[in-house]
């Protein structure tokens, strides 16, 4: 590996003794050690209140990747020996100074020249302050690079947004902010412009003279755990579907970018925000529906309902599911339905996408006993990593029938790695400065107000039903008749190495 895939960086995370630094990034900048990618010329400074000392940090990080230790990597406590912690107060001026007392040493330590990723590990409040002190303290004015990463939630609505991305820049340019969307870095989610524009066979079928419609589903088991004071200000239409569910449509419905560069493929993917036809409330009912689970089971146990859960109004009208018919208005998608639909406490743990072809204008099967299936293309996004192509074939044996022919492929069982966490692809990205894998500001800007029209709808009109399905279902009945309306039904979510049952 050369510098170039290796810079020596310095990582400052703000938070560093919260829940995202533990769960996720402690062990993305593991993994990224661990694979050679990180050099030795590299420090990582937490900073939170707590007073904590580097030793504690120290424990924490290694608490937090001991499940997961190689042991073919040499002595942790030499990887371990890169962390420092600092106790912070992120309003307070003097806070900074000590920080970059602390950079400039580390700096020279490590024989950094002066290149800095911030991140955002703390709650959205503080973004606009410390991007703001970052810069007045002088912490962005090295020999190096600055960067920013950003986590979720950016803003709660547009006007929010907007001011939070002012605030923002007044302190860092566009290219040196990094909106982290965990998806974006997720294996499958990055393989569909491969599939799309690397095979032959599928963009000359990609428009509306041959796909019928395109379902993206991404349901969860979980409830809202320990985030219902959170939740309860956002529900998924604002914590799903704004960002993750929006990408992934971006990236399955763009044209072809000229070449891969971060700046023409977003500029394809904003075109098709743009092109999605806006809501109008009065017909909104028939394209959006909402659901919020309520007592059930869930393998073989009882669960309570979101009303129930800790810091949730008891009557609250928050929703935990979300389904959507999206339509955008081009040459391309033209009259072609993307359904979209996600859920907390669903039967299943499972990203989708499938994409339903039309069927033959002349089918010769249909004298048989039975009609062919449908082409479908499925992608696999998670738990299972893969795609699975659904055909017709002929019925072995002496007859003229039809039968589904499924071809799998599985990243699960034909690499055998696990492949990388999202976050650690995403701090990868950010040391390289490749912004592909981040959300840009006109995207935000555009799918909040797409979003918007629909939660300003749904809050002046409280749903009389909820809660309208009970946990370990696939949510309201209402999803289903979404599609039925449309003479479709939602395709089921079998796993890649299953066989697919028709
Ligand atoms: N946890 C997750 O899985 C995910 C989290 N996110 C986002 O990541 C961010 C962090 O989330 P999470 O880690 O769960 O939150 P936590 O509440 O667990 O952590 C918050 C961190 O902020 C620190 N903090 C709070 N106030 C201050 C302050 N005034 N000065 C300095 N530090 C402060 C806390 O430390 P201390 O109390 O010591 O000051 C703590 O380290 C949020 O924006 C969240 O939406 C996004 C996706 C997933
Ligand atoms: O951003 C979020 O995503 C998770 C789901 O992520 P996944 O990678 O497990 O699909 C969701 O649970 C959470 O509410 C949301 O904030």
């Amino acid at each position: 590996m050369t510098a170039r895939t290796k810079p020596k960086t310095l990582i400052v995370i703000f938070g560093a003794t919260g829940d995202l630094a533990k769960r996720k990034l402690f062990p993305s900048i593991y993994h990224l050690y661990n694979k050679g990618r990180l050099s030795e010329n590299f420090a990582v400074v937490g900073v939170a209140r707590r007073e904590w000392t580097d030793e504690t940090l120290r424990d924490t990080v290694y608490q937090s990747i001991k499940g997961e230790i190689d042991p073919n990597v040499g002595d942790l406590k030499d990887f371990c020996k890169h962390f420092f912690y600092l106790p912070f107060d992120v309003t307070s001026k003097s806070s900074y100074d000590s920080l970059n007392t602390i950079l400039n040493k580390l700096d020279n330590d490590f024989d950094i020249p002066g290149n800095r990723i911030f991140y955002m590990a703390m709650a959205p409040e503080f973004f606009g302050t410390i991007a703001s002190n970052l810069k007045s303290e002088g912490l962005t004015n090295t020999k190096g690079w600055s960067r920013l990463v950003i986590e979720k939630p950016f803003g709660h609505d547009y006007p929010s947004a907007n001011q939070l991305n002012e605030e923002i820049r007044e302190a860092f340019d566009e290219d040196q902010i990094y909106r982290i969307d965990h998806y974006l870095g997720k294996e499958m989610v990055q393989n569909i412009e491969v599939i799309r524009f690397a095979n032959a066979i599928f963009e000359p079928l990609w428009n509306n003279r041959y796909i019928s419609n395109i379902q993206i589903t991404s349901c969860e088991t979980l409830g809202v755990e320990d985030r219902g004071g959170y939740y309860e200000t956002s529900g998924a239409l604002r914590d799903m579907v704004q960002n993750h569910m929006l990408q992934m449509v971006s990236l399955i419905a763009m044209d072809p970018p000229i070449r891969l560069t971060p700046d023409e493929i977003r500029s394809e993917k904003i075109k098709v925000l743009r092109a999605l036809r806006p809501m109008e409330p009065i017909e909104l009912d028939n394209y959006f529906i909402r659901g919020q689970y309520g007592p059930g089971e869930m393998n073989g146990k009882s669960v309570i309902g979101y009303r129930e859960e800790e810091k949730v109004d008891p009557n609250s009208g928050t929703e935990t599911f979300v389904a959507g018919k999206l339509l955008i208005d081009n040459h391309r998608w033209a009259g072609v339905p993307f359904y979209i639909r996600t859920g907390k406490r669903m039967s299943l743990k499972s990203t989708k996408i499938v994409i339903q072809f039309k069927e033959l204008p002349m089918n010769l099967y249909f004298d048989q006993q039975q009609s062919t299936h449908p082409n479908l293309l499925i992608i696999h996004i998670q738990p299972d990593e893969g795609i699975t192509l659904l055909l017709n074939g002929k019925k072995v044996g002496p007859t003229g029938e039809t039968t589904p022919v499924q071809l799998d492929y599985s990243n699960n069982s034909v690499d055998s790695i696990n492949t990388p966490e999202a976050y650690e692809r995403l701090l990868y990205d950010c040391m390289l400065g490749d912004t592909t894998n981040f959300a840009h500001w006109d995207e935000l800007n555009l799918s909040w107000n797409f979003i918007d029209v629909i939660s300003n709808y749904w809050e002046k009109n409280h749903p009389g039903d909820f809660p309208n399905y009970k946990a370990g279902t696939m949510g309201p009945k209402a999803s289903e008749e979404l599609l039925k309306k449309d003479g479709f039904h939602w395709w089921s979510l079998f796993d890649s190495d299953e066989k697919y049952e028709v």
